[in-house]
């Protein structure tokens, strides 16, 4: 049995903020990101990233246009600290990025802390400690105002620690950690003293960093904490304020969201999510969030498989295939509704006369993150007629006439209930060659045709036919080539069958392009069959599709 939430867990509170002007906000740029995986997503993994994994990692962050990058805890070990010395030896820092480092409010690890950054061009060096009730009670065991004495006390060491280091340019960042868990009022004391100590300028801005270190909250109570710490936090313009939000309740992404209409500046967060528990907020989403409303989020996803490839690697950990717009199937449609809008909405953008995105459950183009048309439709069994339909067209220029779309849709539906798998595009194409003719068709086959027109409206066609592989020369007379042939192959095969539907088109632009027919034919006891062929011209194509036609009226 379930036990009773109702006695195991209490509702968060909510916060009494009726002035609170988020909710009309509306996101307008880009906020500073801040990269951490390879501190939050480093600390949260089974096996660390060692240093080959870091620095490939940093490489890409730095790709990707990330100017604050979270590199280390390089009190934490060898491997942290060791990895630090080497990219500021190494010259690996762009001028224009800035390194971040973590270390708790802790004295000895400060120090360890700045050994680490000797000879540093810019950092931001970030302390944090606990601040929520729960754990002034449990870890720490100190009242309120012994943790504002261990945050402010760390402060003074940091800031007379840097006036030691002149050569580099410091930015101090404190995060009460727990944030969203801590009462309001509390964060803002705690804040302010911290703030009072390291006395900022406008100029020269401290970073206040706002966690929801475990989500415990809607996005909408952390956008109305955001906004009360925003309003009555008293040197805000001298600050730049964070927030780093995790994702234990799966919203981390809308609390981003709201807290920067509700005025944060920047965010802290990681490639895909990864980080602590169920993660920090992801970036990638995030920014292609703002992408879609017309927003340029100041970083670069255009290869995503790339970017994919190489977190999976570094992190060792896989990226769900319907992670938003990076996991493998987020552009796929399966479903029989969708594929028909999808399609509909390629054709439909052809004649579009304006520049916007506009595609029927696709909220992005593809090709924006490097990704192709390929895979936007696949075939299964919850497919409907323009499913298989999209892949003849995609691979091999195929339009199919829409009574063959359904009929084929109806093959294809064969299969997939049988098996139960999806169908690849090589597999639709073979039972689509061997359905209407294309493949190994021996019934009638086509060996040689000639034609002459004797008198406007009568043709006379003659065809060399291999009939079950026996040749034959057969003649005959109709109003075209195609009346010809009908009447011919009447005769010799005893069969009543007409024509019924008939079309054709090019396979490609250019002049000598070939041709595909489709021919329909139907006898009187309602029987019909489509043939389709391709050939160098139309009348070899059309002839060739008529045969396939009514090949399939014969045992
Ligand atoms: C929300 C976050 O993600 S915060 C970042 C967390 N990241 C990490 O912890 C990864 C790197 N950390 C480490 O490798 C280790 O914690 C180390 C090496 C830095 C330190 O390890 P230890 O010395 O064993 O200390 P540990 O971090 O376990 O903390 C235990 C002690 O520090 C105290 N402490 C914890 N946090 C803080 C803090 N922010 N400020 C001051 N003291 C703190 C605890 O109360 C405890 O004290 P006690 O022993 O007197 O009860
Ligand atoms: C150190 C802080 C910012 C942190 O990682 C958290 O609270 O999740």
């Amino acid at each position: 049995m379930i036990p009773n939430p109702e006695t195991k867990y209490r509702p968060f509170p909510p916060v009494h903020f009726p002035q609170r002007t988020w909710p009309d906000k509306k996101i307008t740029q880009a906020p500073i990101w801040c990269a951490v995986d390879m501190r939050d997503g480093n600390q949260s993994l089974i096996n660390p990233m060692d240093h080959d994994r870091k620095i490939k990692f940093f490489k890409l962050l730095i790709e990707c246009g990330f100017k604050e990058i979270e590199v280390g805890f390089p009190s934490a070990s060898e491997t942290e600290f060791n990895f630090v010395r080497f990219l500021i030896e190494n010259d690996m820092i762009p001028d224009d990025v800035t390194i971040q480092v973590l270390s708790a409010a802790r004295p000895d690890l400060i120090e360890r802390t700045f050994e680490a950054l000797k000879g540093a061009k810019n950092v931001v060096f970030h302390i944090y400690n606990a601040t929520a009730e729960i754990f002034r009670r449990i870890v720490f065991n100190k009242s309120e105002d012994e943790i504002i004495e261990l945050a402010t006390s760390a402060t003074q060491i940091v800031k007379d620690l840097c006036t030691k280091y002149p050569e580099t340019k410091w930015t101090f960042e404190y995060s009460p950690e727990n944030f969203s868990l801590t009462e309001i009022d509390y964060a803002i004391r705690i804040c302010e003293a911290v703030t009072n100590v390291w006395n900022p300028s406008k100029e020269r801005p401290m970073i206040i960093n706002l966690p929801s270190s475990v989500e415990v909250n809607t996005p909408n109570v952390f956008a109305d904490q955001i906004e009360y710490f925003s309003t009555n936090f008293a040197q805000r313009d001298k600050i730049t304020l964070s927030v780093h939000p995790h994702n234990d309740r799966g919203t981390a992404v809308a609390t981003a969201e709201l807290a920067l209409m509700a005025g944060a500046d920047r965010i802290e967060g990681c490639l895909f999510g990864n980080g602590e528990r169920t993660g920090n907020v992801d970036i990638i989403t995030l920014a292609m969030n703002m992408y879609t409303q017309g927003i340029n989020p100041k970083l670069d996803f255009h290869d995503i498989k790339r970017i994919v490839e190489i977190v999976k690697e570094c992190n060792e950990l896989p990226v769900h295939p319907r992670h938003p717009y990076a996991g493998e199937l987020v552009f796929t449609a399966f479903s029989g509704s969708h594929q028909d809008a999808i399609k509909k909405g390629f054709q439909a953008r052809q004649n579009q006369q304006h520049s916007y995105w506009e595609l029927p459950y696709l909220p992005i183009d593809p090709a924006d993150l490097g990704c192709s048309y390929e895979a936007v439709i696949r075939v299964n069994s919850q497919s409907g007629k323009s499913g298989a339909a999209w892949i003849l067209q995609q691979n091999h220029g195929i339009e199919l006439p829409p009574h063959l779309q359904r009929e084929f849709s109806s093959v294809i539906q064969q299969q997939t209930d049988q098996t139960g798998h999806e169908l690849t595009p090589a597999e639709i194409w073979d039972i689509f060659r061997t359905q209407y003719g294309l493949k190994n068709q021996e019934k009638l086959v086509l060996q040689e045709f000639n034609v002459e027109q004797n008198a406007p409206n009568s043709t006379k066609l003659k065809l060399t036919l291999a009939i079950n592989g026996k040749k034959v020369t057969l003649e005959g007379v109709g109003n075209g080539v195609l009346s010809a042939g009908t009447a011919i192959l009447k005769a010799k095969t005893q069969l009543d069958f007409r024509i019924v539907e008939y079309n054709e088109h090019t396979l490609g632009k250019s002049s000598d392009s070939r041709s595909i027919s489709y021919i329909k034919c139907s006898n009187k006891n309602g029987d019909s069959f489509w043939g389709v062929a391709i050939d160098n011209d139309i009348l070899g194509s059309s002839l060739k599709a008529l045969l396939n036609a009514v090949s399939q009226f014969i045992d």
